[in-house]
């Protein structure tokens, strides 16, 4: 259904090609699962597929990319869009009516198809991704989650025979991931769709896949079996990574598959706990407290009654459903929103009546899109100017961007850097700061597994230097690895709050692997199995 023959792709300026040498072939009615570390390629690959690259992205393809018999260099997206859906790492940059239904019907108008299939298709859409209740909203009123869900309605409407999805459950909900997911398994497996999909987080997808294919900088793309790919692929979800160390075989790519092996591993680690995470000081001066605090947006009430008091040396996860107010909450404590009533104070300050120039002393939030903080011509004009504005010492932005995700270009635009490289920038630009409350909207997206441990470490460091950290997220397993204490909101309500053990492991959907396989055992992440065994 795709083919690429000898696939290159250069673009201006950068010192190595994006990709090169792909030479194969992904079968109608497959999901073939694209993965490999930040920057690698992928993104660049599925553009090749829709049309985008070259066509939007500029840059020299050469060789040849085929989809249903079309080359893709001789026929622009617009052209595909019969036979192409494609939805890319940023969705609100794609959208092109005003509300959620107008969104879900818009392909289907592009390609006349009949009023009453698009009625019917509309509403099926709608029920499928939990967007029924949204259904007249304005797009850019929407959550983040909110917004992906459209995305990846919008081309579902068209049934289209092959879907091209960049990370599309990267703002999802754990539920909603799931959902999505089980969605696209049933077109692959009733309609016959073809599906090429780029993810970081591959504990939700790998099960689903039937090839995996392997980007690696500097190697030959690998395209075989899952589990085939997971035995050596540098990038693996947790069960791969319990089973690789468990030496179970064949390795499992479910949590369901892991169990059945796992009694022999659980015997081992009976009588034996994790290490703990260090105690927290109670006592600490509060960094920052919301009380009773509610926060409308629009007409919805985004927060409703929340109480929440963070404290110096501690990293809290936020978690919870889409459209729950983690955003919100993150906004309220940088002064974004008002109060409607109660109120929130940072470091003795009210936010949303304090000067910025005195809050970034107080405060810092990295947000869910990162370009929302990015204004410089290139990566090191960015670095300079957040040296800068920080009174730290030049270099300093610079040192954290290559501690965290190494070998991004000086001269690189901000806008020309994959998802995972740009995000890394801002992270970087907000750590150079230091400021005693670091809040983060979703800091993963985009993220290969070798970066998030990375940027785990820069975080554990920062706490125990006495910083509060904050971070509103979707993935369990960030979450388990990093977060002493978890919060959960549901409908702008705190529904829990404690540590991460006790929350996560409670709650089906937000156990990590690890727990889920090991369940009743204490174990969160495969490090921390990995150390009893050694121990
Ligand atoms: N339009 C562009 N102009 C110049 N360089 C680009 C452009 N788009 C991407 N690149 C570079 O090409 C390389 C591959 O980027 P790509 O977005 O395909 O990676 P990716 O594997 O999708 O990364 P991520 O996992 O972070 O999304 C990166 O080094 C990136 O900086
Ligand atoms: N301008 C607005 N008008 C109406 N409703 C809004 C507006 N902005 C946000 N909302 C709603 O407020 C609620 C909270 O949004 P928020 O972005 O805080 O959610 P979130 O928990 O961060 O979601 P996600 O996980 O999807 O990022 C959502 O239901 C959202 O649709």
């Amino acid at each position: 259904m795709i083919t690429f023959e000898q696939v290159s792709v250069q673009y201006a300026d950068a010192p190595a090609p994006a990709l090169s040498g792909l030479d194969l072939t992904v079968p109608e009615g497959e999901l073939c699962l694209l993965v490999g570390p930040s920057g690698s390629g992928k993104s660049t690959l599925l553009g090749t597929v829709s049309g985008l690259v070259p066509h939007f992205t500029g840059g020299v393809l050469r060789g040849r990319v085929t989809v249903a018999g079309r080359d893709t260099r001789e026929h622009r997206p617009r052209e595909l869009a019969d036979v192409v859906g494609t939805v890319g790492q940023d969705p609100a940059a794609h959208f092109v009516t005003d509300t959620v239904e107008d969104e879900l019907a818009y392909g289907m108008e592009s390609l006349g198809l009949p009023g009453d299939v698009m009625r019917r298709r509309v509403e099926e859409t709608l029920d499928l991704l939990g967007l029924a209740d949204l259904r007249d909203r304005a797009l850019t009123s929407l959550s983040g989650g909110q917004q992906q869900r459209v995305a990846i309605g919008s081309v579902l409407t068209v049934h289209p025979r092959v879907l091209v999805l960049d990370e599309p459950t990267s703002a999802l909900d754990p539920g909603a991931a799931e959902e999505v997911l089980a969605v696209l398994q049933r077109l692959v497996h009733d309609l016959g769709t073809t599906v090429l999909m780029a993810e970081h987080r591959l504990e939700r997808v790998v099960q689903y896949a039937d090839q995996v294919l392997l980007l690696a900088p500097g190697e030959e793309p690998v395209l075989g079996e899952p589990a085939e790919v997971m035995a050596h692929s540098p990038v693996h979800p947790p069960v791969v990574g319990l089973g690789r160390l468990a030496g179970w075989r064949p390795l499992p790519l479910s949590v369901r598959d892991a169990r059945r092996k796992a009694a022999p591993l659980r015997e081992r680690l009976d009588g034996r706990a994790p290490a703990g995470t260090p105690a927290t000081a109670q006592t600490a001066t509060p960094t920052a407290t919301a009380d009773r605090l509610a926060v409308r947006r629009g007409p919805v009430p985004a927060l409703r009654g929340v109480d929440l008091t963070l404290r110096p040396y501690e990293i809290t996860a936020l978690m919870g459903r889409n459209g729950a107010g983690k955003s919100t909450l993150l906004g309220s404590l940088v002064g974004l929103h008002a109060p409607a009533s109660g109120s929130v104070r940072v470091g003795g300050r009210t936010p949303h009546r304090t000067r910025p120039a005195e809050l970034i002393r107080e405060v810092g939030l990295v947000p869910q899109d990162p370009r929302d903080l990015l204004y410089g011509e290139s990566v090191a004009a960015e670095c300079a100017a957040a040296d800068a504005d920080a009174g730290a010492a030049p270099g300093t932005c610079r040192a954290l961007v290559e501690r965290l995700l190494p070998g991004i270009a000086d001269t690189a635009h901000p806008r020309d850097l994959s998802e995972g490289q740009r995000l890394t920038l801002a992270l970087a630009v907000v750590l150079t700061a230091r400021p005693p409350l670091l809040l983060l909207d979703e800091p993963t997206r985009g993220l290969d597994y070798a970066a998030k441990a990375r940027l785990v470490g820069i975080l554990r460091d920062l706490a125990a230097e006495g910083h509060a950290v904050l971070l509103a997220t979707h993935d369990v397993e960030l979450a388990a690895e990093l977060a002493h204490r978890t919060v959960i909101l549901a409908e702008g309500e705190i529904v829990a709050d404690g540590p991460t053990a006790e929350v996560v492991v409670s709650s089906p959907a937000f156990a990590p692997q690890v727990a889920k396989v090991l369940a009743p055992g204490p174990w969160l992440t495969v490090g921390q199995v990995a150390e009893a065994l050694r121990a």
